[in-house]
């Protein structure tokens, strides 16, 4: 092939067994990676549905669901065909989803549709305040209302837990039976966040319905980790230029992986272990070390970093006041953690290098996109805890406090806040200092915000931030 000539497939593809709504950047470096690596990865086809519009899905479409994956290290580049996306769909095409996760084969359904998608309330449970999950209860209720020969008129659902409640409404309906679904996303207690959106609003449509996925849907924990940034038209230049085919959607990621996973697979499963995935009974731990540690820093960072005037993770980790904040926070973090069978010093360690790869160019304003979604589990559990120990929770206070003092210089600005609670954010900006603080911190938890050494230690590091 040369760089003007379109990948396709020249072997068949795998049968399809698993479905995928979240076809990012993230799942095509991780569960798709683990999947072709698996023994039996040969056995299991991925069809991978876009969340909020077509344009992915019909870039990889067109060249048969394959995309290079770039494995980034220190000091060089290592380039890999992924065949394991067979089949890459718009997520507004809810028919077709529910006619794959109706079909016997379809054994699962993972996720990567970012922790904001979930639509849940800062008390973990599914936010029937929300526009858009009261318009798919509404939706959802006129859909089961009606037999399949009739419902062609109506609206399907738009968020992904709605459709996957519609499409589950159709394996129910044709009989085959029981599945995992399996969240890959960076949630805390994320089995428990994925039964809270999808469970809880088939629950209020219906509650056979929600009856039924209790019975049928087992909610798999994952802790899943490999630092993805977005695509550049650099790595699609480096691709024509190293493979000498054109590929519109490559990706880039580091040479770390990683993937512990909780629960059962009534379906089956790829031989994940085999390619180096770990199962394990409790999963608990390994969530908070890498969401504290890992996902913890990036946050600081995010916020912080760019106060300092720092584009990515390599800029910031580079600024002593930064590394010092993660080190603190770290600490704060690592004194909430069991201190056996998770090898957090080499953890730490491991850590330091992989963010100050400076060939992994990871933006700060990535992560700090979606920030009320982020530190709720990033930030807070760890400053309740440092709290009730009797200690200051500075380094957690202090994340707080940057997220704080970034929201106000972008709303001083005009800045766009990329956020989904934006509309909540605005409320709070738009009070007197002060009120702002407490309100913006409830946004995040209300009981912190109500919580007086809590205010005060942010307040503190706030001032420190801006002096
Ligand atoms: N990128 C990483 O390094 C990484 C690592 C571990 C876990 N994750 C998890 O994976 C998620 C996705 O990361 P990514 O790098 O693939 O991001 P991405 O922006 O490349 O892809 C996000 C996907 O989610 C969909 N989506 C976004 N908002 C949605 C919504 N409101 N409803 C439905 N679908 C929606 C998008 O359409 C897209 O398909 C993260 O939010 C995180 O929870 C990412
Ligand atoms: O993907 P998000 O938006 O949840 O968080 C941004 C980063 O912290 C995250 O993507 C990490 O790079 C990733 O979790 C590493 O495994």
């Amino acid at each position: 092939m040369s760089p003007t000539q379109t990948l396709h497939r020249t072997t068949p593809a795998a049968p399809i067994r698993i479905v995928h709504l979240g076809l990012g950047a993230f799942h095509r470096a991780h569960q798709a990676w683990y999947t072709q690596h698996a023994s039996d990865g040969a056995q299991w086809g991925i069809a991978a549905f876009t969340g909020r519009r077509p344009d992915a899905a019909l870039a990889l479409s067109a060249q048969d669901g394959l995309f290079t994956l770039i494995e980034r290290g220190g000091s060089g580049d290592k380039f890999e065909l992924m065949t394991s996306i067979v089949e890459a769909h718009d997520g507004a095409d809810v028919a077709t989803l529910s006619r794959l996760v109706a079909a016997p084969s379809t054994a699962m359904v993972t996720l990567t549709i970012t922790e904001a998608a979930y639509n849940l309330a800062a008390d973990g449970s599914l936010d029937l305040s929300n526009p858009a999950v009261q318009a798919d209860v509404d939706a959802l209720r006129a859909l089961t209302a009606h037999t399949t020969d009739d419902a062609g008129h109506l609206a399907d659902a738009v968020t992904a837990a709605g459709r996957l409640v519609q499409a589950l409404t159709a394996r129910r309906a044709a009989g085959t039976g029981p599945l995992a679904v399996v969240s890959c996303d960076n949630l805390a207690n994320n089995a428990t966040a994925a039964r809270a959106a999808i469970g809880g609003l088939a629950d209020v449509v219906d509650p056979d319905l929600g009856a039924w996925i209790e019975a049928n849907v087992s909610f798999v924990g994952t802790s899943i980790d490999r630092i993805t940034p977005r695509t550049t038209a650099a790595e699609i230049a480096l691709v024509a230029a190293e493979c000498g085919y054109a590929d519109s959607s490559p990706v880039v990621t580091e040479p770390f992986s990683d993937w512990v996973l909780s629960g059962d697979f009534p379906a089956g499963r790829p031989d994940w272990a085999s390619a180096g995935a770990v199962f394990v009974d409790e999963i608990e731990h390994f969530e908070n070390r890498k969401l504290w540690l890992l996902n913890g820093a990036h946050s600081l960072m995010a916020y912080a970093g760019q106060l300092r005037g720092h584009a990515t993770v390599a800029e910031a980790l580079a600024d002593p006041s930064c590394a010092a904040w993660i080190t603190e926070f770290w600490d704060e973090a690592e004194a909430n953690l069991p201190s056996e069978g998770l090898a957090i010093p080499a953890y730490r360690a491991a850590l330091l290098e992989r963010f100050s790869n400076a060939r992994i160019a990871h933006h700060l304003a990535q992560i700090a996109m979606d920030g009320s979604s982020k530190l709720r589990m990033r930030a807070v559990p760890v400053l309740k805890a440092e709290l009730a120990a009797g200690r200051s929770g500075a380094g957690a206070a202090r994340m707080i406090a940057a997220w704080v003092t970034f929201l106000r210089g972008a709303h001083t600005a005009g800045a766009v806040i990329a956020d989904s609670a934006v509309s909540e954010l605005e409320v709070a900006l738009a009070l007197e200092p002060g009120a702002d603080l407490k309100a913006l911190v409830a946004v995040l938890d209300g009981p912190l915000a109500a919580d007086e050494a809590a205010m005060a230690a942010i307040a503190t590091r706030i001032e420190e931030l801006t002096a």
